[in-house]
């Protein structure tokens, strides 16, 4: 999509008559100032932008290209003139001895740039074709924001942003919580009576998708990007805030810094002040490269761009410097850039699409995610046409619907992800989108438990989706334990239609099995064995083989006694389901729906068809009225009047409760005597019940008396 379907200024643009071309660009340049200006603030300013870097850079880039060919029509508050954005109020404003520049950016990603930077940087310097090659440093470009660290006598005494490249903001007290920095520089920097470190603050991808996913389940905003949320951490005017969130520094160049006369270093090269910088306890990017040349640059380029998907944090581009600090020197700078100095960029790993469809995938687990289908889109690197939603409360939160212009972020192998809706809206607008009520691949109903932000699909037992996943769990050990029946031979039986659902692993024969890809006859008699086998089971194994959410091994024994048979589980109500020990309300809603699928019943009934089959009731039917503290946890803390702790002990587990060590969630029962200590916090912290020995008498004595 391009620049014009998406700016307002759009619709008045673009007259036709020749005579008026002048006057239209100079309203069209007037536009992009506006444009550029409004978007510049919600970036630098408020850390929250509406549009993607890529769009503004092709704003950017349309302004430039206008005033190149019209020098007398540039404003000094023009973009293009300037650095970032002014200092926000709240802060202290730090004035920046040395400014803190932006570097020229080469948005076309082929290697013809690196070399067109090199051709410039060797006419500039005067040098001919018979001198050497000029020697550069490439680093990557660290999606973060620029931040000046001040250090006197080895102290850091000021953390500022770069604000407009003259004035920063003070934020010393949320760089101070960034591990990474340095407060003190070690060795021989201590003695460096003034230094400035220019460094690049950003968050790791791991840390962002973590942070965005705190946010989500506390039903908060996400970030749109590492950066954004790095910048509006360092931009806190509370420093916990900036804490909770983890963010990393690289160091890559210095600000003022007192002379050798004074103290100083003797730099002679960029190269030299990123190995000092390492020395003295910055961390530097172990990926800096000394290059001689340009083609070394195209190679750097095209090198960094094959692992940019790989490292732990986003990068744009890389940068090119040149090495020599005097050639720096006579090389200067421009309005608002070094001359020795270029980004060369990679593909954005942000743009803008449309919705065309919101789809509902099931995964292999029933988890439902709502999948926006985009026009496709080139980010990061590929075509994107498909981009997560999560869940149905981040859909509304970000309040997409189809038809609408969004922001697709991909960036290394997480998966492509709708950002936000960017403005303008449509009119009229889409549909609220809304969660199916029933499973899109099985139709089994959907559920969202309470405080859970996912919807599943309850047909766990018969649902295509979740297939390889209910039958890997039917399989394990300590359900119906078919040995052999791996990931592996799962994924072939499946893929090759030999399986649809648990019960046809009742009806494979040898041939069938022979038939896969290296399956010898040996180990495919072995697995019909173990097949075979499994069919005389307990109704304890059975049930948790059938993979109910929330019917663990504990759970399904539980039942398997207090019900003695599959019928009266799967006839029970909500109700009669809580009556079993530790079943509450969300366990037994989750059994009651999963039977309530006609398909999950089907399946059940296949299987005992096929000779699935139990001892009926379950041998230890009612076993727990005799043993009242059956899957009853206690912690014991403190002195007891009349018990000692063995004896406590002894009497709980003689009642079917179990003693543990430590108090948790799961704790049933503290029992606490004189001098409780750590343990009787934890429980009130948690909400556990505490009971002194008498009350513990008490559920002991309902054990004789049921
Ligand atoms: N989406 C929006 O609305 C919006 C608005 C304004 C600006 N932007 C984006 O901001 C960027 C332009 O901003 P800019 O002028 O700050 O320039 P820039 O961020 O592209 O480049 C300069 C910055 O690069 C950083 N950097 C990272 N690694 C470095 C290294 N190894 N050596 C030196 N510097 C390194 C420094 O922080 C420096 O300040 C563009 O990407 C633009 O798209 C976006
Ligand atoms: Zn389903």
């Amino acid at each position: 999509m391009s620049t014009a379907d998406f700016t307002p200024a759009a619709a008045g643009a673009a007259p036709t008559a020749p005579a008026d071309a002048d006057a239209a660009e100079r309203a069209r340049a007037e536009t992009l100032r506006a444009l550029l200006n409004y978007h510049a603030w919600r970036y630098y300013v408020l850390d929250d932008p509406e549009i993607p870097d890529a769009e503004y850079d092709r704003l950017f880039a349309e302004l430039q290209a206008i005033e190149a060919r019209h020098p007398d029509w540039v404003t000094p508050d023009s973009p293009t003139q300037r650095v970032g954005g002014r200092p926000l109020e709240a802060f202290a404003t730090v004035r920046h001895r040395v400014p803190m520049l932006s570097i020229r950016t080469e948005t076309d990603t082929d290697a013809a740039a690196a070399l067109a930077f090199d051709a410039r940087i060797r006419k500039e310097l005067g040098l001919g074709p018979d001198d050497p090659p000029v020697t550069y440093v490439a680093e990557p470009k660290f999606d973060g924001l620029a931040i000046s660290l001040r250090y006197e006598a080895g102290v850091l005494v000021c953390a500022a942003t770069r604000g407009d490249g003259e004035t920063g903001e003070d934020v010393t007290h949320t760089i101070r919580t960034i591990g990474q920095i340095p407060l003190r520089v070690r060795g021989a920097g201590a003695a460096v009576l003034q230094l400035e470190v220019r460094g690049e603050v950003y968050m790791r991808r791991d840390a962002f998708e973590a942070l965005n996913a705190r946010q989500r389940a506390a039903g908060e905003k996400t970030f749109v990007n590492p950066r954004n949320a790095a910048a509006g951490a360092v931009r806190q005017l509370d420093p916990t805030v900036a804490a909770s969130r983890p963010l990393s520094f690289f160091a890559y160049g210095v600000g003022e810094v007192s002379p050798p006369e004074a103290g100083g270093p003797r730099w002679a090269t960029h190269w030299e002040v990123l190995q000092t910088l390492r020395e003295w306890g910055f961390p530097v990017s172990e990926w800096a490269r000394r290059c001689s040349g340009g083609q070394a640059l195209a190679d750097y380029h095209r090198e960094m761009g094959e692992r940019r998907d790989q490292l732990p944090y986003d990068i744009d581009g890389v940068v090119y410097k040149v090495d020599r600090l005097d050639w720096q020197q006579r090389l200067g700078f421009v309005t608002r850039e070094p001359r020795w100095a270029i980004a060369h960029k990679y593909p954005a790993q942000e743009q803008l699409t449309r919705v065309l469809a919101i789809e509902v995938q099931v995964g292999r687990t029933g988890k439902l995610t709502p999948v926006a289908k985009l026009e496709p889109v080139f980010v990061g690197g590929v075509t994107v046409t498909n981009a997560t939603l999560h869940n149905a409360d981040e859909v509304a939160r970000k309040d997409v619907r189809v038809g609408d212009t969004v922001i697709v972020r991909r960036a290394g192998d997480v998966i492509p992800e709708v950002v936000a809706v960017a403005p303008p809206l449509p009119e009229p607008r889409g549909a609220p989108f809304r969660m199916p009520t029933h499973c899109p691949v099985c139709g089994s109903a959907v559920v969202r438990e309470e405080g859970e932000v996912d919807h599943r699909c309850t047909g766990g037992l018969y649902c295509p989706a979740q297939r390889k996943q209910a039958i890997l769990h039917f399989a394990q050990r300590r359900a119906m334990d078919i040995e052999g029946l791996g990931e592996k031979l799962v994924d072939q039986l499946v893929d090759a239609g030999l399986v649809r659902t648990v019960a046809d692993l009742y009806r494979l024969g040898l041939t069938a099995l022979v038939g896969l890809d290296r399956m010898a006859e040996k180990s495919a008699s072995n697995v019909l064995a173990a097949i075979e086998a499994s069919k005389t089971t307990t109704l304890a194994r059975f049930l948790f083989a059938l993979g109910i959410r929330h019917v663990g091994e504990r759970t399904a024994r539980d039942l398997a006694r207090h019900f003695g048979t599959l019928e009266a589980i799967m006839d029970a109500s909500v109700q009669t389901l809580q009556q079993a020990p530790d079943v509450g309300p969300v366990v037994a809603r989750s059994i009651a729906t999963f039977f309530a699928q006609p398909h999950n019943r089907e399946v059940i009934e296949q299987l005992r068809a096929c000779g699935v089959h139990w001892p009926q009731p379950d041998p230890e039917y009612g076993a727990h009225t005799l043993r009242p503290l059956a899957g009853k946890t206690f912690v014991l803390t403190g002195t007891l009047p009349t018990l000692t702790r063995e004896q406590a002990q002894a009497r709980i587990e003689a009642a079917g409760g179990k003693v543990s060590g430590s108090v948790s969630r799961k704790t049933d029962y503290v029992v606490a005597g004189e001098a409780a200590g750590s343990k009787l916090d934890k429980a009130r912290e948690l909400g556990v019940p505490v009971i002194d020995e008498a009350g513990l008498l008490a559920l002991l004595n309902a054990a004789v008396s049921p």
